[in-house]
């Protein structure tokens, strides 16, 4: 504990003496102010102010120190370490990014706009339209309480010789005071934000293996699911939502933990619950490529490598019916098979060379894989959870089980909304009741209501079609274990 320490007299009278100055002082001051108002002309005061004001600006308080930082469009060659390094400068591309937000075309008055097209470190290019300002223009930015000014200028104009061989550049003041703000937090803002801009801005890739060469080939993905349209209990797609959230802010967390910034979801389920159009949802709300990797066309446990290393960062894994992709029955159930026979690399099913196994996958998963790569996503879906093997399932590999489980009354008033925009109809009491009571799959309830384009006619398709199903009541369901 800290006490403060008792002033000596010596100060508490220094402290009299000075606030007894501060009070003669402004008692002068005030009296000076009344006697001047009485005793002066008018003209005599104005002269006087103008002399005060003069004297103020050539030996007051002057501005504050301003501090620049030049961003160029294209860096020095010079300054690159290689022969063959791009001239582009990123600063310059983050900000200009960046500075189109801050843009307001309603008031300035001249305004650039530009078409640009970006390829990402994966090969997938995208273009973005982008307002922004003209040579000469000037914006002015807060952030963390303190003020910036950016300016665009153009080479071979008044400034051309500062910036020779520099192209274009934009120029960053501030308050001198304010340089650990300017470059320890708003220039890494300014990096971030761009390269989240530019991320949601991408066209999404899926990304599928090759058969035996062990590459990818990537096309546009264009799923429309979204968390908006994906028929499932609120609860649970809430959950999911929240821990894609949590994930994505953690990488300070991971990184103190010691764990790789990575997360493992398992989609089980019926066929035709929804798992593929999850799959898709997660991959647009992250705005990830997906990589679906079909280990049927592997043809080792290298090549496995060899793809998973060539994953881009901010990326999904997806196997798809992983319980058809290995023996993955569990090992419980192996009457006949002991766990060496795993281990000397040999089918025991067909007695020949194993091409990939379970353990190589999950090792590499854990290994290398997590490490050399960061913001990474690894979902697998079955349609038979009970048929996995206990290494999947085993606590820390995949943090997330969702069961995507049949229709539900709420799931219906989404898919009821999604084709025909209705939240209500005189059919819908019937329907809630055979719900509970009818296994039925939001596929299948998809595609009655696609039946027709009057909803009065597919909602009786659909009351049909449940009561002729209504035979078969509900096994009661194991929820979500995440
Ligand atoms: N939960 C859902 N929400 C919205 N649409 C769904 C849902 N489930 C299924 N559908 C509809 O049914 C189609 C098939 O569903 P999906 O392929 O996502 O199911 P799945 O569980 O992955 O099936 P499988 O196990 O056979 O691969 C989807 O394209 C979609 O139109």
């Amino acid at each position: 504990m800290t006490s403060m320490a008792a002033p000596s007299e010596g100060a508490v009278e220094a402290f009299k003496k000075a606030l007894a100055t501060a009070a003669s002082v402004s008692a002068y001051a005030m009296l000076a102010r009344g006697m001047a108002r009485e005793l002066l002309p008018d003209e005599l005061r104005a002269a006087v102010h103008w002399g005060a004001a003069f004297v103020c600006s050539r030996f007051g308080a002057r501005e504050k120190e301003r501090h620049t930082i030049v961003i160029r469009r294209s860096v020095d060659k010079n300054q690159c370490h290689y022969d063959n390094a791009s001239s582009q400068n990123d600063v310059f591309d983050a900000a200009r990014t960046y500075l189109a937000t801050k843009i307001n075309p309603r008031t300035m008055s001249r305004l650039c706009l530009g078409r640009s097209l970006t390829t990402e470190p994966d090969g997938s290019s995208s273009s973005s339209t982008l307002l922004s300002m003209e040579h000469g223009g000037s914006i002015t930015d807060h952030f963390d309480g303190v003020e910036f000014r950016w300016m665009f200028i153009e080479a071979g104009g008044d400034d051309g010789d500062r910036v020779k061989g520099g192209g274009e550049i934009l120029e960053l003041s501030y308050d001198a005071e304010q340089t650990d703000t300017a470059l320890d937090k708003y220039v890494p803002f300014i990096m971030s934000t761009a390269e989240e801009l530019r991320r949601q801005d991408r066209a999404l890739k899926i990304f599928m293996n090759d058969y035996g060469y062990g590459s990818w080939q990537g096309i546009n993905h264009h799923h429309p699911a979204s968390f908006e349209t994906l028929a499932m209990d609120p609860g649970l797609k809430q959950a999911v939502l929240d821990d894609l959230d949590r994930f994505l802010k953690r990488k300070e967390y991971y990184q103190r933990i010691g764990k790789a910034w990575k997360r493992g979801y398992l989609l089980y389920g019926p066929p035709g619950t929804g798992k593929s159009s999850l799959v898709a949802a997660m991959a647009n709300y992250l705005r990830f490529n997906l990589y679906d990797l079909d280990l049927s066309s592997v043809h080792d446990n290298s090549s496995l490598q060899r793809l998973l290393i060539d994953m881009s960062n901010k990326s999904i894994l997806v196997i798809e019916d992983i319980d058809c992709s290995f023996d993955t029955m569990s090992r419980e159930d192996r009457k006949d098979h002991s766990l060496e026979d795993e281990e000397d690399g040999r089918d025991y099913r067909t007695g020949g060379e194993r091409k990939i196994t379970l353990s190589g996958l999950l090792n590499f998963i854990d290994g290398l894989w997590s490490t050399s790569g960061e913001e990474r996503i690894m979902i697998f879906t079955t349609n038979y959870k009970d048929r996995l093997d206990p290494a999947l399932l085993r606590p820390g590999r995949m943090d997330m089980h969702v069961y995507m489980g049949y229709c539900c009354w709420e799931a219906f008033r989404k898919l009821a909304w999604n084709y025909h925009l209705i939240d209500g109809h005189p059919l819908f009491p019937g329907i809630q009741e055979l719900l509970a009571v009818v296994e039925v799959t939001p596929a299948e309830v998809s595609e009655m209501l696609l039946r027709s384009e009057d909803a009065d006619v597919a909602l009786q398709v659909l009351m049909e079609f449940l009561q002729e199903r209504s035979g078969a009541v509900k096994e009661p369901e194991d929820k979500h274990d995440a």
